[in-house]
């Protein structure tokens, strides 16, 4: 199961604090990032992070694009809500395209939790040797 990680400069610590506290649960994803978020990710973690264009350079839309083709299933991206972006326009269709295809969404903390949770859970159902 693919999981993208991505977060806005302020919200950079946030999420590797996430990742750091979290990382044992991490590890059961095939993880993505946008360019500086998986830089900053793999220097944190031990956690394999492959790593896409950094986001005002097309990264957003990278990832995007895999959930277009339904290859990525679940998204972290804490987005800093009190800072305007150069690719605004790629940020609001990575969202929209998130939703088009029912992917699971955090765009903070608290829900960022929660999608994993639920991630891992279905990771189980997937894998239930009783199923
Ligand atoms: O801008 C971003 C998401 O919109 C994140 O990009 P970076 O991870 O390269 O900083």
């Amino acid at each position: 199961m693919r999981l993208a990680l991505i977060a806005h400069d302020e919200k950079k610590p946030d999420l590797i604090e996430f990742a750091q506290n979290r990382e044992d649960d991490l590890a059961h994803f095939d993880l993505t990032a946008t360019g500086t978020t998986g830089k900053r990710l793999v220097d944190a973690t031990d956690l394999d992070v492959e790593r896409k264009q950094s986001g005002p350079l097309g990264g957003d839309m990278q990832i995007g694009a895999e959930i277009a083709s339904e290859d990525c299933h679940g998204v972290v991206f804490l987005r800093d809500p009190l800072t305007a972006q150069p690719h605004e326009p790629d940020i609001t269709a990575l969202l929209r395209i998130c939703d088009v295809h029912d992917v699971p969404l955090a765009t903070n903390l608290a829900s960022a939790d929660a999608v994993l949770d639920e991630l891992l859970y279905q990771l189980d159902v997937e894998f239930d040797p009783t199923e």
